[in-house]
Order: structure tokens, then sequence, then C-alpha cells
């Protein structure tokens, strides 16, 4: 699903506006449809509350407000701005409104309000009034039910970000299309459950604004999914090799390697220094194991042309091997993982000529901490969200750049994005990124293209988490990933 920021959701209503759709039917479409969803939601409310702004986002409330009135609920509105200012759509609704609203200020919540706010939406430019924000403190001390239209006040929908103190909702009702926000951090914990309604924008004017942000669902790669044909060799199922460290810490690579193999890979093989040979051997059946020692040997071995993707980085050690190892790489389908990554914090400009040389094929995983290590200033740029940093990441490094959170973001230097929303919480576990990285590796190993494996290895290891269930442990990872053809 292709994301909408306000700025294109804006665009679309001119184009709508423009193309003769009346705007303030769209404004009544977008109040009912809030109304109903606060009736289904909270059919034995005592008390409707509604907070309107001053924009349209405040006339979505006015809709609302007059609709909850008509349905025969006891029905108050707090409007913030000055009525007299009211313009358009809103004034119109305002009229028409057959509650009249108090300011702002006389509102007391109660823990039994049920509540709609609409007091900002896609207008949010700036941190809310003071007089607003502890309102909304007020909000959260008395524990009332909050509906949020179209997004929770004090959220930016185009970087999740909480421009002061923020709305937390139960229920989030948006318009044809949600934002990057719904999905970011902290915007998601925010919103509660989002539901996403039709107002009549036609879909030929939503893809003509539409950018390249897309929710990470199956739709986005499915087509890239490696086939699972019973006449497929295990060589055509690729073969990918994990890169492991010494003695006493091959335990990451291996479980790298283990993901690799159950999401499909035809053959593994546990790359380690000789000293490590004895203890992998120890604890691998499947997998095969390969002495590689230096670079002399990687580039020998480097002739066999079955070798389909790579992994390297889990628990591998950081310095100058990794460096060369990566450089020799180079032009490979490779994943560059956590000790890979923190080895050209000195120089990332090392890494990024490599990957300069040649077309798009390796995936880099950061975390915050590794992120922050090769693009310092992107990191540090207090004017990007998350997705314009992990695009200015991708478009520098001319790799896919996977920004691993809670919110994880997948980027192509082509300035594709895509949100990851499938992880539970306690996906956040030792090894877990491990797992992770032998997952996307796999896909690589099975031609999967950069973006698409990446994307696809993220989701997947969000529905392994989801399976495996609260209290996993990254060994359970692999063993809850899900069957590709029952993936819809
Ligand atoms: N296609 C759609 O998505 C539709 C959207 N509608 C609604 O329209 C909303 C957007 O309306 P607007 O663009 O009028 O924006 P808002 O209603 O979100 O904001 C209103 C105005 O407040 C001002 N403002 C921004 N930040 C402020 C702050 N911190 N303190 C005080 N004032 C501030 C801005 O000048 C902004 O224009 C959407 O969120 C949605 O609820 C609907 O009415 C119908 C169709
Ligand atoms: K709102």
């Amino acid at each position: 699903m292709q994301l909408l920021t306000p700025e294109q959701m804006g665009q679309a209503d001119q184009m709508a506006a423009a193309s003769g759709i009346d705007s303030h039917r769209l404004m009544m479409k977008a109040g009912e449809a809030v109304s109903a969803a606060v009736l289904r939601r909270f059919p034995a409310a005592v008390r409707m509350v509604v907070l309107c702004g001053p924009g349209n986002n405040g006339g979505d409330g006015y809709i609302a407000a007059k609709a909850l009135f008509e349905a025969g609920c006891n029905v108050s509105i707090y409007h913030f701005g000055d009525l007299a200012n009211l313009k358009g759509d809103v004034a119109q609704a305002f009229n028409a409104c057959p509650v009249k609203p108090q300011p702002l200020a006389a509102y007391a919540p109660k823990a039994n309000d049920v509540v709609v706010d609409a007091l900002f939406g896609a207008g949010l430019t700036r941190s809310l009034d003071p007089a607003v924000q502890s309102l909304i403190l007020n909000l959260r001390k008395a524990g009332s039910n909050v509906v949020a239209v179209d997004l929770p006040s004090g959220i930016s929908g185009g970087t999740g970000a909480a421009l002061g103190t923020a709305v937390t909702a139960s229920h989030t009702i948006t318009f044809m299309r949600p934002k990057p926000g719904h999905f970011l951090l902290p915007g998601r914990e925010h919103c509660g459950t989002l539901e996403t309604f039709d107002i009549g924008i036609p879909q030929r004017i939503l893809t003509s604004v539409a950018g390249n942000t897309y929710l990470n669902e199956p739709s986005l790669w499915k087509a890239h999914l490696p086939a699972t044909s019973i006449q497929s060799h295990k060589f055509k199922r690729g073969h990918l090799t994990v890169f492991s460290g010494g003695h006493g810490t091959t335990g990451a690579a291996r479980l790298s390697a283990t993901a690799g193999l159950k999401a499909g890979a035809g053959l593994v093989t546990l790359a380690t220094p000789s000293n490590a040979c004895t203890e992998a051997t120890a604890h691998l059946t499947a997998i095969m194991l390969r002495e590689i020692n230096n670079v002399r040997e990687l580039s020998h071995w480097l002739e066999d042309k079955r070798l389909s993707a790579f992994v390297l980085g889990p628990g591998f050690g950081i310095g100058e091997k990794a460096r060369d190892y990566t450089n020799l790489l180079a032009g490979n389908p490779v994943v560059l993982d956590a000790d890979g990554i923190t080895s050209f914090a000195e120089s990332p400009d090392r890494l990024f000529y490599s990957l300069s040389k040649h077309p798009t094929t390796f995936v880099l995983t950061p975390h915050e901490g590794e992120f922050a290590r090769l693009f310092p200033d992107i990191h540090s740029d207090k004017s990007l969200g998350k997705l314009e940093k992990a695009r200015a990441a991708a478009s520098r490094s001319n790799a896919v750049v996977l920004y691993k959170g809670a919110d994880t973001v997948i980027t192509a230097p082509d300035g594709r994005a895509a949100i990851n929303a499938n992880a539970p919480p306690w996906l956040a576990t030792a090894g877990s990124g491990d797992v992770l990285s032998g997952i996307i590796g796999s896909l690589l190993a099975q031609e999967m293209p950069p973006f698409e494996a990446a994307c696809a290895g993220a989701w997947l290891h969000g529905a392994a988490g989801q399976n495996a269930g609260e209290g996993l442990s990254a060994e359970d990872l692999p063993n809850g990933l899900p069957k590709y053809s029952q993936i819809s």
C-alpha cells in the first residue's frame, strides 16, 4: 500500500476540487465516517466530547458532532482558536452544527468521556499551543477514551514525530490512504487501531500524487519471492555464505546461517577461520563449513561462480579484515551487518567508494547506533525524519539500507522506501538481528533483488516473531518463518 504524506494528500485534495469534486462533500463523508466509527466502538458512551481545531480537521469534527447529535448522543463541543476566523468548508460545517461550542479552556476531561480529537490533522506545522498541550495531559490523566480524526493532534503525518505533547488515541480514523506518521514512531504508538475510510477521492488522483513510500506488505515483494517448485534443484535455490568470527565467537554467524537455510537457500556455508572449525563443526549438520582465513583464500574461493550471496558482520570482529573482505565482495549480493558496518566507522567513504563502482547489490542493516557510525551527519540532522534519513543513507552508499528499530525503514538508492510495522515488541532480543541478516542473505541468494529481499526479510522476520510468540529467543525464530506459499 502506498502511503501519502500530508503534502501529497493536500495535492490530492486540490486536484479533486479542480476536477469538480465538492470539497464540502468530502468533509461530510469524513466527519460522518468518524461518527459511525465512534458509535460502533463506543455504543454505550455517556457523553461524547468533540474537540475542534481551526482548520479542516476541526471541520470534520463539527460534522461528526452533528451526526452524533442526530444519532441521539449527548454531545459537547470545545473549540480551539477564534471562531470568527473560520473559513470555507470549516465555517460551513460549524454553521450547520446544532451543538454550539465552548472554548477549549472550559473542558475538564472525565474518565468516561469519549473524546473525538479533531484539533489538528495533516495541517500541523509546529508545536501545539501550551494550552492545548496541558489539555492533552489532562485527558491522559483522566484516562478518557480518545478517537483521533486523521492523526492524533500533535503527531506529524510526515515523520511520526510528536510536536510537543501529542494526543494518545485508542483509535484513529484516517481518509483514503494512511500517512507515514501512522506507522513511524512515536506516531504509531499514539494512533491505537487505525481505520482508513474511502471518502471518494478517485484512485487515479491518489496514484498520480503518490510518491514511492509504502507500508511493507507482501504485495510489495511477493512476486519476487523464490518459487517453491518440487523440481528446483538445491543449486538453483542459491548458495549463501555466512562469514563467522574466530574461536568462541561463531554463535551469531551460526544463527544467521541457520535462518538462511530455513529461509530457503539451497546451500549454506559457514566460512570460518581455522581456529573456529572444531567449534563450528560441533554445532553444524546441514550447514557446510569452509575454512577461510584471509583475503587470498577468500578471493580463491570466490572463483566458484555458484556462490550467490554473502552475510558479513554477525560476530565477525571489527577491523581491517572485515574491510578487506567487504571490498573484495563489492559487486556481489551481500548483507553487511553488525561488525561489518562498524568496521567502517572511521572510514565510511571507503565503503561508499567500493559500492559506488557497482550496481546496487549490498543491503546494509544498521540499528540506530550503527547508522550513526556510518552516517553521522545524516543521523544528527534534526530536520530529517527516519524515512528521509534512511533515504539519504541509501543514496549516499548506493546500497539498500534497512534502518532497524521497532519501526524499521527500508530504502533504496532510487528513492523507494517501505515502513515495516509487523514486528512484535518481543522481537527485540539478543541474536534477532543475526537471524534477520540470514533471512535477507538467503533471499538474495535466491535471486531476489536487494530492495525486495530486504523488505521481504523484515516482514518475514516480524511474522516469525509473531509465530514464535512472546518470550521467544532468537533460536526460535527460524522455525517461526511462514511458508512462502501461504503468504498473501
Ligand atoms: N483528503 C483528505 O484527506 C481530507 C482531509 N480532511 C481533513 O483536513 C485536515 C487537514 O486540514 P488543514 O489543512 O486545514 O489542517 P489542520 O486542520 O490539521 O490544521 C489547521 C491549521 O492550523 C494551523 N496550525 C498548524 N499547526 C498549528 C499549531 N501547532 N497551532 C495552531 N495552529 C496550527 C495551520 O495553519 C493549519 O492550516 C485533515 O487532517 C483531515 O482531517 C477532510 O476534511 C476531508 C478530506
Ligand atoms: K486530530
